[in-house]
């Protein structure tokens, strides 16, 4: 019997063009002033840190860490330290009502529903964990964050690694076979099912379907 959901983002909650054509372009235009102006800043410090340590660079290479950061952001790497640096920029965007985070018309009402069946909820995301919960904080719907227990981001593991899902299910404290894993991608859903996992694939408009897995067009049509 399934006792929580955890799912993806972009592709699965969130319009993949919501990601690559607002909120991407949004922190590469703010990167370089941003990493200028903070990198005194505690937590954009250690970022840069592990970028210059990703990208093997100086420690106080500033011009080659924000080229790397926006090559990155062009090549979509789900590296760690961008990508809590994107969710430093995207706070101010969300705050400043720039945007608010995407979400399909269906998301927010399957959410209350689980819920109220008693489903645990999670999310699990290559963006940061604030960065998930700036999205559903400031989310079309309004301020969704408080249906959610837990938020995993690649610091618990990267998603087509089987290991983060062993990982997200002992921080869950339930069988691997008690989580239903939704994602578009295929190899996210395999290291999943290869953890233990229940999977269905979500096939929004512009998603090809993966062959042997549950599939549903929103959560509506999401079996538990
Ligand atoms: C959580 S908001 C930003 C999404 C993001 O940065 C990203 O890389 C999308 O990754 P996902 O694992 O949700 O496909
Ligand atoms: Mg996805």
């Amino acid at each position: 019997m399934i006792k929580a959901v955890v799912m993806d983002v972009e592709g699965t909650t969130t319009d993949i063009q919501f990601v690559h054509k607002v909120l991407f372009p949004y922190a590469r235009a703010r990167m370089a002033d941003f990493v200028t102006n903070q990198a005194q800043e505690p937590a954009v410090a250690e970022a840069l840190a592990a970028v210059s340590q990703e990208a093997g660079l100086g420690a106080d290479d500033i011009q080659g860490q924000i080229a790397a950061l926006i090559r990155w952001i062009d090549q979509d790497k789900k590296v760690t330290a961008l990508k809590t640096l994107q969710g430093l920029i995207w706070r101010q965007g969300y705050q400043q009502g720039d945007f608010t985070g995407h979400l399909y018309p269906e998301v927010p009402a399957a959410l209350g529903r689980w819920r109220e069946q008693g489903l645990r909820l999670a999310v699990y995301s290559s963006g940061s964990v604030a960065a998930q919960q700036l999205l559903f904080g400031y989310s079309d719907a309004g301020d969704l964050q408080g249906l959610f227990e837990a938020n995993f981001d690649t610091r618990i593991g990267h998603k087509r690694e089987e290991g983060s899902y062993h990982n997200i299910a002992k921080a869950l404290a339930l069988p691997a076979d008690q989580i239903l894993f939704l994602s578009d991608i295929k190899e996210e859903l395999a290291a999943a099912r290869q953890a233990g996992f229940a999977t269905c694939q979500l096939v929004r408009p512009g998603t090809q379907a993966a062959e042997g897995y549950a599939l549903a067009h929103n959560f509506d049509e999401v079996t538990l």
